[in-house]
């Protein structure tokens, strides 16, 4: 266990984490929130390391959500170590963990959908997961009104999901303040994610192509060529490295995530991509501006 700073209490019922909540509030605390599904790596730590500097108090939470998995998807594998976690989270700052059983989050006639009607749940990575944002717009809901933070922390890697809970967000008039922190990446460009670990070493050392293939790509756009074309040959390259299946490379805009194409790319041209390697699904994104 690190040094100095103690492993932040466990609360496990929505009761317990609101009494904690409501003793900080009295005292005149402003609490960041920092939802997780554990697993935590730096990317999670630079989460909480924002939420730290911006609040009082800091609550992470760790729940791997079923709603937002699909039925061949790995709900039942994805990875799990709340002991590491909690030294992470100690060294992190933050001051209370949330991991609520399934149970307590979904209990007996739970029956309410939180979904976001707009076509921006359904591209991307909703075209390839059906329902996935669906699921992450329930859980995101209820954790934001379980915890009653004045701040919500979420990672640029997932830029998609981050669009989809600002959205939720603003339409629901719901009383927090989304931030978002940039994506935390190896020394080799490969973003960091939980799933990473179900890389084998060879895998390992073709994933940072992901990374790279957004940058190229992003290059050849800013050199003139047109958006469909550098992504189209982006996608190639990516299969020439060894991913078995390049479920998208797009350019699209980077707050409504419809397609952009055209030279030059307008203002606020982004590149997503998702692509299979071995066992694992990677996602990165990248500004086509240098
Ligand atoms: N490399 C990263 N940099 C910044 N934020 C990140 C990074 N990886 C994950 N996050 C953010 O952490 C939060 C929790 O994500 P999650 O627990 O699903 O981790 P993950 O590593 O993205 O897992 P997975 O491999 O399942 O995608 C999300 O807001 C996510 O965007
Ligand atoms: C936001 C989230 C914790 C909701 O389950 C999850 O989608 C994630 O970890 O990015
Ligand atoms: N980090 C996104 C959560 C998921 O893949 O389900």
């Amino acid at each position: 266990m690190p040094e100095g700073r103690p492993r932040p209490a466990t609360v496990r019922t929505v009761a317990d984490l609101r009494a904690r909540v409501a003793g900080w509030r009295a005292g005149g605390a402003r609490v960041g929130l920092v939802p997780t599904m554990g697993a935590l790596h730096d990317g999670h730590r630079a989460l909480v390391e924002a939420a730290r500097k911006e609040n009082d108090r800091v609550i992470t939470t760790v729940f791997v959500n079923p709603t937002q998995f699909g039925p061949t998807e790995d709900f039942d594998a994805y990875p799990a170590d709340l002991d590491a976690d909690l030294d992470l989270l100690a060294d992190a700052g933050a001051d209370l963990l949330f991991a609520p059983q399934v149970t307590e989050v979904y209990p007996h006639g739970f029956a309410t959908e939180v979904r976001v009607a707009s076509p921006m749940v359904s591209v991307l990575c909703g075209a390839r997961r059906p329902g996935h944002f669906d699921g992450v717009t329930q859980v995101v809901a209820k954790l934001l009104n379980m915890a009653q933070a004045d701040r919500a922390y979420f990672g640029e890697k997932d830029w998609q999901q981050l669009a989809v809970v600002r959205q939720m967000v603003r339409d629901l008039n719901l009383p927090v303040d989304i931030r978002s922190v940039p994506t935390v990446r190896a020394a080799d460009g490969l973003a960091l994610s939980s799933r990473n670990a179900y890389l084998d070493p060879a895998e390992r050392a073709v994933a940072p192509q992901l990374n790279a293939t957004l940058r190229a790509v992003a290059k050849a756009i800013r050199s003139g060529t047109a958006p469909a074309a550098a992504t189209a040959s982006g996608a190639q390259s990516l299969r020439d490295a060894g991913f078995a299946h390049v479920d998208y490379l797009d350019c699209r805009d980077e707050i409504t995530l419809e397609p952009v194409d055209g030279v030059p790319a307008p203002r606020g041209a982004r590149l997503f991509v998702a692509a299979h390697l071995g066992r694992a699904r990677l996602i990165d994104n990248w500004p086509v501006a240098d």
